[in-house]
């Protein structure tokens, strides 16, 4: 039999759910399908858990480092590898029980344990179940890509989702990618006391950053003790007696690196491939994300795709801002749109990279003269006194318009000091307007208007 409802959502990650909630208070029967946890990525085997062992990394690197702070600690300091990976997963566990609970008292809701398929245009099945809606929203994520690598067949390459898993510290880990995952895993595992070596296609780490702001990470982590291999090529697996071994073909370098753990890190691949999209001729572009218009509508009307899976963005920020356009267009009689967002993130490894906006690169390429603010934070006082001035903060200003394009800083607090340049780009505000901004003292955002009022061209900038 055909189960009915107003609306079905596939994914509980993080659109789905408070798609649900505000499609149940506007009085629509919704069913949600989830295959695996709520709350999907981020919560399970994403940020929630990583940022969790990003701050026990941080701790067991300032304990380290306490006798530079004229602190000093008895014994020495080790880490509990099992109770480092339980304190994560419980921070997880309960951010994901009070969704579940949230989900289980939602009125209107039915929430489908399995996984959807689609078996017509507007038809799911789950099991043997059969469901239909007239408003269809998918929010099925991505998942590591696995890249058919030489040899791979002879390893045990491992994922981001099953490093949380790992019975002991990989005394050796090597990660094949260089982008957000290799690099925050790379540091805390540096940090728990392991031997990590990066194998970086490209000539640079997080390639899609500014040359400078992509060195200063690389400075970051090898003066930790991390090993950098980048423009490798010809990457393959093999085994030796010893364990896992990686090939590669490097500038400079060994050959070949004997490691304990293989940690893919390589991007991620929508979860559409098993979703029978075929059957309702929603279309998707080569690598598998939906098509999506401004308002995130599929070319099927009726469809709308949210996340993660529609190549629009792949954080859990993106995700929710996803929701909350396409629930003020259908429900509050908005017209908020993908494109009137500013694309911002931050790169969780320590210090922070807070990223908004165009990098300098991105504005030159889209024909913009530009104008750059910057500074090392080796200049910036609140960096001085904690003892932390690897970094810099940049900022990227039409020379013409004099509008804001983008913004970096790295260094402390650069998470968070990156929205005093954010919330100005969204507001349409002029450079002007920030120089003329009063910021509070000691911080790093403090210098976010002295930058901006120290504009040039970027050849007069320091290297
Ligand atoms: C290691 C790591 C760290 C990250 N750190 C950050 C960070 O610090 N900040 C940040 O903003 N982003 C971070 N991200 C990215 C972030 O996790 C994702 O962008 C976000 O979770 C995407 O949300 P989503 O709603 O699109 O999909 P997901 O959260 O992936 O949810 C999709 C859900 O759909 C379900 N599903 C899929 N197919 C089906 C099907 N056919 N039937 C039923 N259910 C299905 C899945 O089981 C899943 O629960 C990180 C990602 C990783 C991997
Ligand atoms: N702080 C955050 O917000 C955060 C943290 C983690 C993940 N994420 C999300 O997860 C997504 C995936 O992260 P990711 O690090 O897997 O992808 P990524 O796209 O950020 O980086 C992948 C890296 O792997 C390299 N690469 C690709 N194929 C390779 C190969 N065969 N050999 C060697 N190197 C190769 C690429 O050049 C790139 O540098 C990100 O796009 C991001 O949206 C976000």
């Amino acid at each position: 039999m055909t189960k009915t409802f107003d609306a079905i959502i596939i994914g509980a990650g993080q659109a789905g759910p408070p798609l649900a909630a505000r499609l149940t208070a506007a009085g629509q029967t919704v069913a949600l399908i989830e295959r695996e946890q709520v709350d999907g990525t981020c919560v399970n085997t994403g940020c929630t858990p990583t940022k969790a062992l990003v701050a026990s990394a941080k701790i067991a690197h300032s304990v380290a480092h306490a006798k530079e702070y004229g602190v000093s600690i008895g014994a020495t300091p080790e880490v509990d590898f099992n109770a480092v990976l339980r304190r994560a997963m419980a921070i997880s566990e309960k951010s994901r029980s009070s969704v579940e609970s949230w989900l289980d008292g939602m009125v209107g809701l039915t929430l489908v344990r399995g996984h959807a398929r689609f078996t017509g245009p507007k038809r799911i099945s789950v099991g043997g179940d059969s469901y239909e809606a007239d408003q269809i929203f998918l929010n099925v994520g991505a998942r590591a890509a696995i890249p058919d690598i030489p040899g791979l067949d002879q390893v045990e390459a491992l994922t981001n989702s099953d490093l949380f898993w790992l019975k002991e510290r990989p005394q050796h880990l090597a990660i094949v990618g260089g982008g957000y995952i290799g690099l925050e895993f790379a540091q805390m595992f540096r940090r728990f006391g392991s031997r990590v070596t990066i194998i970086e296609r490209g000539p640079h780490l997080a390639g899609k950053e500014d040359p400078e702001i992509s060195e200063a990470i690389r400075d970051v982590l090898e003066a930790e003790g991390i090993a950098v291999r980048t423009n490798a090529e010809c990457i393959h697996f093999s085994r030796s007696e010893t364990g896992p071994v990686v090939g590669v073909d490097c500038t400079t370098g060994e050959p070949e690196i004997a490691c304990s753990h293989i940690l893919l890190a390589v991007g991620r691949q929508p979860n559409t491939d098993d979703l029978g999209l075929e059957q309702t001729r929603v279309e998707s572009d080569k690598r598998g994300f939906v098509r999506v218009n401004d308002r995130l509508e599929t070319n099927i009307p009726g469809i709308w795709a949210l996340g993660d899976c529609n190549g629009k963005g792949a954080f859990t920020h993106t995700s929710y801002n996803d929701f909350e356009i396409v629930a003020s267009n259908l429900l509050d009689g908005g017209d908020r749109k993908v494109s009137d967002r500013v694309m911002s993130y931050g790169l969780y490894i320590d210090p922070p990279l807070g990223r908004t906006g165009l990098s300098e690169a991105q504005a030159l390429a889209n024909g913009h003269k530009v104008l750059i603010g910057k500074r090392p934070m080796t200049r910036v006082g609140r960096a001085v006194e904690k003892g932390e001035t690897q970094g810099l903060m940049k900022i990227v200003v039409d020379a013409e318009t004099r509008a804001i394009l983008g913004g970096a800083i790295f260094g402390p607090g650069g998470d968070e000091a990156i929205h005093s340049i954010l919330d100005m780009i969204q507001m349409g505000a002029k450079v002007d307007a920030l120089t003329n901004t009063m910021h509070i003292h000691p911080t790093v955002a403090e210098l976010v208007p002295t930058i901006a009022g120290e504009l040039a061209p970027a050849a007069m900038h320091e290297p």
